[in-house]
């Protein structure tokens, strides 16, 4: 056993270090696009792993054919037990960390399903969880993995652009996926210059410069409106069918103790799915403008951050300590710093609009596919159903749109009233 806590729900702990300075997180942001990162956008400047881990990227590369077929169990069963010890650097963990995570996915989307049983194999299960400690990530895919981890550009000298951009690592229905994926991921460049305008804001609260703390606000404003731009009116509509497998070994029915991870835990471990919930930036906006969900809501988002890279996770966390942006505005009695403010608070609720408006799409076009028992090639066994994801409850065990029309309710409920 590798010291799994027996029945835990509990994601690896951050690793042990020093609480890190606003700064010197923003040199190890991950986020794509960062002009403050160096090298830039760290997660996926690797495509492949050393030469030792080709059977793992053999299979990842041929995971929708291996599905399709029925033939990725096998495979996967003669896979050799390999050790993480040999990966170097966190860009070859980050790598290995999605190729392990999409291989459990494509697992668990035929056999736990068919066998009811929640069994990894020790020869996966075991280096997954080497790469998850190391890494401070759970060992399931995240959105971390999904979007951060999983982008190249086709031409390296090319744009960050839709057209030079391809995904790592699919699964059946590569092509929707694929867009889901990017997009997502064209969302989160959007956000970037507003990840950067919350470092100036910081600052210039802690030198009373309201000059450059009122730059910082519209610059927010503005990252903020590009990320609603980023999120295409047809985004809800040609996405793929997301219960190609279980996402999620957390509060699912079909896999009520989670899974066991065998050779690192002999009780079943429970880990929620990936979610966009789990991105870094609205969590960083939230809590530089001081918004207060629900206590539900809350509790719900701040799992979610246990699902984030821990140097993600630390720079919300710092952002959370930092002076509240709120009163200085407020204390500073000056109507265009108010102005300003009120801008990135409005943004950021009407993203969240949009955003419920996506996926009232997706939902509608799924039921509809789902009434009409439309099964696509390579859909998976869970095919003419309505997205697990989309059901009643989401992934996280919230409910949908009562949590996101909450979610966006309070944003707005932010704004500083004259
Ligand atoms: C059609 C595409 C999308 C669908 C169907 C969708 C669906 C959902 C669902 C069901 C939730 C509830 C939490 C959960 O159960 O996981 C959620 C939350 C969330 N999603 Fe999406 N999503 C989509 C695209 C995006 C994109 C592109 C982003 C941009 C980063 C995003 C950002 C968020 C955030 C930040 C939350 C947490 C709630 C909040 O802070 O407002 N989503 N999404």
């Amino acid at each position: 056993m590798l010291g799994a806590r027996a029945g835990g729900v509990h994601p690896p702990p951050i690793p042990a270090g020093r609480s890190l300075a606003l700064p010197e997180l923003l040199r190890s942001c991950v986020l794509p696009g960062c002009a403050l990162t160096a090298p830039p956008s760290p997660l996926s400047t690797k495509t492949e792993l050393p030469a030792p881990y080709g059977p793992w990227m053999e299979i990842a590369h041929d995971l929708p054919r291996l599905i399709t077929s029925h033939r990725l169990r096998s495979h996967v069963h003669q896979m050799p037990q390999l050790s993480a010890r040999h990966l170097r650097g966190r860009e070859e963990l980050h790598l290995a960390h999605l190729v392990l995570s999409f291989i459990t996915m494509g697992y668990l989307c035929h056999f736990t399903w068919a066998l009811g049983a929640g069994v990894l194999p020790q020869n996966l299960a075991v280096p997954f969880w080497e790469v998850s400690q190391a890494l401070g990530l759970p060992p399931i895919l995240s959105h971390a993995d999904f979007v951060l981890a999983n982008w190249r550009r086709k031409n390296p000298n090319g744009p960050l652009e839709i057209e030079n951009l391809d995904t790592i690592i699919s699964l059946p229905g590569a092509e929707s996926l694929r867009g889901f994926i990017l997009v997502t991921l064209l969302v989160e460049k959007a956000a970037v210059p507003g990840i950067k305008a919350i470092v100036q804001a910081i600052r210039a609260i802690l030198q009373l410069d309201h000059e450059t703390l009122h730059e910082a606000l519209q610059e927010l404003a503005e990252a903020i409106g590009d990320m609603t731009k980023a999120l295409p009116p047809g985004t809800g509509r040609s996405l793929p069918d997301l219960s190609v497998s279980p996402r999620s070994w957390k509060d699912n029915p079909a896999m009520p103790g989670g899974l066991v991870y065998e050779g690192v835990s002999d009780e079943p471990l429970a880990y929620s799915g990936g979610s966009a919930a789990q991105s870094t930036v609205l969590h960083a906006f939230d809590e530089l403008l001081g918004i207060r969900h629900s206590e539900e809501s809350t509790a719900f988002l701040h799992r979610m951050r246990h699902y984030m890279p821990p140097p993600h996770r630390a720079f919300v966390e710092e952002i959370h300590r930092a002076p509240s942006l709120r009163q200085h505005v407020l204390s500073s009695g000056d109507a265009r710093l108010c102005a300003a403010f009120n801008r990135c608070v409005s943004a950021l609720a009407d993203f969240r609009s949009y955003h419920i408006t996506i996926v009232t799409k997706y939902i509608a076009v799924a039921a509809a596919k789902a009434k009409a028992g439309r099964a696509e090639p390579g859909d998976g066994p869970a095919a003419g159903k309505p997205p697990s994801a989309l059901e009643a409850k989401g992934t996280g065990g919230s409910h949908i749109f009562s949590f996101l029309k909450s979610v966006r309710d309070t944003t707005r409920e932010g704004l500083i009233r004259a």
